[in-house]
């Protein structure tokens, strides 16, 4: 029996990791702790929000005193971090909200499950999923390993190396049972449209400009959400503390391709003439800092954890270019603000 604060679950991520375990272990008791920024929103968890094993939470993790509270009163066994500010152009323009949430939010969580867990920190699991951004930009061959030097360029990915900096202090400080996970961009359901492939989908199909920023060479290495969940399953119940694992695809892509993959299942999807909605490509002002490539080698998973991806890019994106198609509502809400009102009217901080 295993009572497990997952903080960010109402986020892309974390609405699918919360939704796994919540399905998978009806044992464990599953608290969603989330803030309900304007990426969370509860709808992302309609399906599960009246499992007997499941609880939401609505609080913020730079709060000090409700962090320390909440962890006093739930005595949780485990936390699962995905809590995090997570768009590098926001990062951008407000590097500060990401040195909150992202740096302080994690080391409230540090410090309140030090507390609580005193005495059997071999026993319990601080579990922080992370980016493959701290580890800064490819050239053409090579790859990340977890051995790569960190070099992050964004105020997010810094934030985010400092994050894991943290927990690694925690780990060999004081001997808290963290594990880290570094993981590439990922794709698939309940994805905010304000990344590249929910916003070139939505954007294609309202037959709005795609904009690519730069030359559109830059690579990213793309992972099915779903799979990344199942690795933070396998990451969370089989690694040893103090380890860490990066998670890929083995899917590079350059952004400019995938951006025409887009649009040629979107024109047949939508019945349109072949080639109508690349008309939509239009290059913009490059993002500052832009890292040129990212790539991962798992083999350290592969091989451990015995982990892969279960299914193909062209299968993945298939399915969540008729997610998209077919959840026009979901799109429609979170985009105007809709549901951001909605939930937030419903929760208040604890
Ligand atoms: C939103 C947008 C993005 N881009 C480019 C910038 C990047 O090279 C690529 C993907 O951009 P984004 O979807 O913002 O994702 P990226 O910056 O790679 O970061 C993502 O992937 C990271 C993991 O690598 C995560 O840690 C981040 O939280 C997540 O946001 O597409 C465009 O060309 N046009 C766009 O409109």
């Amino acid at each position: 029996m295993k009572k497990i604060i997952i903080t960010g679950g109402a986020g892309f991520i974390g609405s699918h990791v919360v939704r796994r375990f919540v399905k998978n272990y009806p044992d464990y008791t599953i608290i969603n702790l989330d803030k309900l920024t304007y990426a969370g929103n509860l709808a992302n968890l309609k399906d599960i929000e009246h499992s007997p094993n499941y609880r939401f939470v609505k609080g913020d993790i730079v709060d000090l005193e409700f962090i320390n509270n909440l962890f006093e009163q739930e005595q949780p066994d485990a936390v699962i971090h995905l809590a995090a500010e997570s768009h590098v152009d926001r990062s951008i323009t407000n590097p500060l909200e990401f040195v909150m949430t992202n740096v302080v939010g994690t080391v409230n969580l540090l410090n309140a499950a030090k507390n609580i867990w005193k005495g059997q920190y071999d026993k319990k699991r601080f579990y922080h999923v992370s980016t493959d951004e701290v580890y800064g930009t490819l050239g053409d061959t090579d790859m990340f390993t977890e051995q790569t030097a960190y070099d992050p360029h964004s105020p997010y990915s810094a934030s985010k190396a400092s994050s894991d900096h943290f927990v690694r202090a925690y780990y060999d400080t004081y001997g808290l049972g963290t594990v880290i996970s570094n993981c590439s961009n990922n794709y698939g359901s309940y994805h905010f449209p304000e990344k590249l492939i929910p916003l070139a989908i939505n954007n294609i199909k309202q037959g709005k400009a795609v904009p690519v920023y730069g030359k559109g060479e830059n690579v990213r290495d793309w992972l099915w959400v779903e799979d990344h969940a199942r690795a933070i399953d396998v990451i969370f119940h089989k690694a040893a503390a103090g380890s860490t694992y990066n998670i890929g695809g083995h899917n590079e892509w350059k952004n400019i391709d995938l951006i025409k993959l887009l649009c040629s299942i979107l024109d047949k999807k939508l019945g349109r003439e072949a080639g109508e909605s690349a008309k939509l490509i239009t290059y913009v002002t490059d993002r500052a800092g832009h890292d040129l490539r990212y790539a991962i080698d798992a083999a350290k998973l592969k091989n451990e954890l015995g982990w892969e991806p279960s299914i193909t890019f062209e299968e993945g994106l298939e399915k969540t270019v008729d997610w998209y198609l077919t959840n026009e509502q979901w799109l429609n809400d979170v985009t105007s603000g809709h549901y951001q009102d909605y939930y937030n009217e419903q929760y208040t901080n604890r």
